[in-house]
């Protein structure tokens, strides 16, 4: 596997490194020793999926607040998504700058999400699945999120929105949120 740093202090894309053979092809998407190396978590607590049926499906931006931050391991499996990650962290030198990262089961990139950014996607495909590993429980109470189409980031997602849940439609703009809320 080989990891790529991003325009986003911490934020790594890592590319997999496939051995193909008559069968069809193997790759570790996870190694120890090699996320230990370059300096990613080693401990995982929560491994989730999830399926969107429609392309232009939009879930994000998430995170949880302190200190229920959450590191975050992206890979999809089914299709493609552009992968979109905000970094929050106000001691960052990349503060409030955005990202995205087109994830296929194509490329099979994955995406390490440090913790403090925001992180969504919007599918580009129908019949999406996308899994993803997280270094901390999910913590309802410590829930986050800022607004898909906040201008303060203005995301250039690249399609229109065609499914959005009721809940990440109403996340706040950023500008309204008070330090403590990240
Ligand atoms: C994230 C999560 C949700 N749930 C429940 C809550 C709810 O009833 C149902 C669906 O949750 P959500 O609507 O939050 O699912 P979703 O919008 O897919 O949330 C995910 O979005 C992406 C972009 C992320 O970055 C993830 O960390 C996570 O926030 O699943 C859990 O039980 N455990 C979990 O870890």
């Amino acid at each position: 596997m080989h990891f790529q740093s991003t325009s986003l202090s911490d934020a790594t894309l890592i590319e997999l490194q496939p051995f193909g053979d008559q069968r069809g092809m193997f790759a570790r998407t996870y190694c120890r020793d090699k996320f230990m190396a370059a300096g990613l978590p080693t401990e995982w607590v929560q491994q989730n999926m999830s399926t969107s049926a429609n392309r232009g499906t939009i879930r994000g931006m998430h995170f949880q607040r302190a200190p229920h931050r959450e590191g975050k391991l992206i890979r999809c499996v089914r299709g493609t998504i552009l992968d979109v990650i905000i970094d929050l962290r106000a001691d960052s030198p990349s503060y409030l700058q955005h990202e995205g990262f087109e994830l296929s089961d194509g490329n099979k990139h994955q995406l390490f999400v440090p913790p403090g950014f925001a992180h969504g996607f919007q599918t580009l495909t129908d019949d999406v699945e996308v899994t993803y590993l997280v270094t901390e429980r999910y913590t309802p109470l410590a829930e986050g999120g800022v607004r898909y189409n906040d201008p303060q980031f203005a995301i250039d997602w690249p399609l229109p929105v065609s499914t959005i849940s009721d809940k990440d439609a109403a996340w706040p703009l950023f500008d309204s949120l008070h330090p403590l809320a990240l």
